[in-house]
């Protein structure tokens, strides 16, 4: 992507007492990009975002937005930042379009023209001027966003917010991050445990697991609709007459280990005939070859299994 990030975590770290929480950090959110931090309950991406609102203060590295550290040039750089973060305060009694003009009061470069723009945006004009003890979840939520987005932050950043809502709300939720990220350049952070829901919302995922990136990668692109998953790892069984010696003969062609008798290994599909012929080559019979495509559910679960288990 050739334009400059909007956001850019270099090496984040947190320490609170002697556990460290945060290690080593680092991604980039691009302009127009809706970009999930997914992980597992307690992987750290509340603690990252706290940081990146500036609720909390890094114990190292450097987080950039729009190009000023935090460290060195806060208020330029937190005024590019809008957020939800803990649930947003509304007034219940005021009307959706109350609440606004409320906050743009505190705002002067918020025009009327712009509140209009945003309520768009969301979707909510419909329902602007009920009052918000009327609102489903999914309306509260929206009006939190229009809220957050009133003075055209360069970032929105989103605490879990599919949280409580129905799959009629993630999908309009899902629909107007996208319009925002199009329409606006917005870059959005997204944060989330559940895979299936950033596979739908997304264009790139940061994997965290115990306070670490361990997965940074594109999920939008190059899959068919309908299909969910990066087809690039492959699973590949391999049917042979010695397999203890196939295993050998593949030492550093990817990860492999026997299961059943048969011979299984991790590999980029493309190399699956070039392993075929070291293996034929190597005097193996090879009897079969299976490949199944690893879904990025399936390398979700294997990358975070380990979290569960202890
Ligand atoms: N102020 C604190 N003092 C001590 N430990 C903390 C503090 N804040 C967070 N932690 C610990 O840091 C780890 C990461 O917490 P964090 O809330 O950032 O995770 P999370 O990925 O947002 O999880 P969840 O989805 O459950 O909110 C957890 O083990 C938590 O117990």
């Amino acid at each position: 992507m050739s334009q400059a990030p909007v956001a850019r975590l270099h090496n984040v770290t947190k320490v609170i007492g002697k556990r460290t929480i945060i290690d080593r950090v680092s991604f980039e959110v691009h302009p127009g990009e809706v970009f999930g931090f997914l992980g597992p309950n307690g992987s750290g991406k509340t603690t990252t975002i706290r940081m990146i609102v500036g609720l909390m203060g890094l114990t190292s590295g450097d987080i950039h937005i729009a190009n000023h550290s935090i460290k060195t040039a806060f208020p330029e750089a937190i005024v590019q930042v809008g957020a939800i973060v803990e649930n947003p305060e509304m007034y219940k009694f005021l009307t959706g379009y109350q609440n606004l003009l409320h906050y743009a009061r505190m705002n002067p470069s918020v025009t009327k023209e712009r509140i209009q723009e945003v309520v768009e945006l969301v979707g909510l004009q419909g329902r602007i001027h009920d009052k918000v003890k009327r609102y489903s979840l999914g309306m509260r939520q929206r009006l939190g966003v229009a809220q957050a987005i009133m003075h055209k932050p360069k970032l929105l950043v989103l605490d879990e917010p599919t949280n409580g809502l129905d799959p009629a709300g993630i999908r309009e939720l899902r629909d107007y991050l996208r319009r925002l990220a199009q329409d606006e350049g917005t870059a959005v952070l997204v944060s989330s445990h559940l895979l299936s829901e950033m596979e739908l919302m997304c264009d790139r995922v940061a994997i965290l697991q115990k306070g670490q990136i361990i997965d940074v990668r594109s999920i939008r692109g190059d899959r068919a609709e309908g299909e969910v998953g990066n087809p690039q790892l492959t699973e590949v069984q391999f049917e042979v007459d010695h397999p203890d010696a196939a295993l050998g003969i593949l030492e550093g062609q990817g990860e492999g280990r026997i299961v059943d008798g048969l011979l299984l290994l991790s590999a980029d599909r493309n190399a699956v005939a070039a392993i075929n012929r070291r293996l034929v080559e190597a005097g193996i019979q090879v009897y079969g070859i299976r490949t199944k495509t690893k879904s990025l559910e399936d390398q979700f679960l294997e990358m975070t299994r380990s979290e569960t288990i202890g």
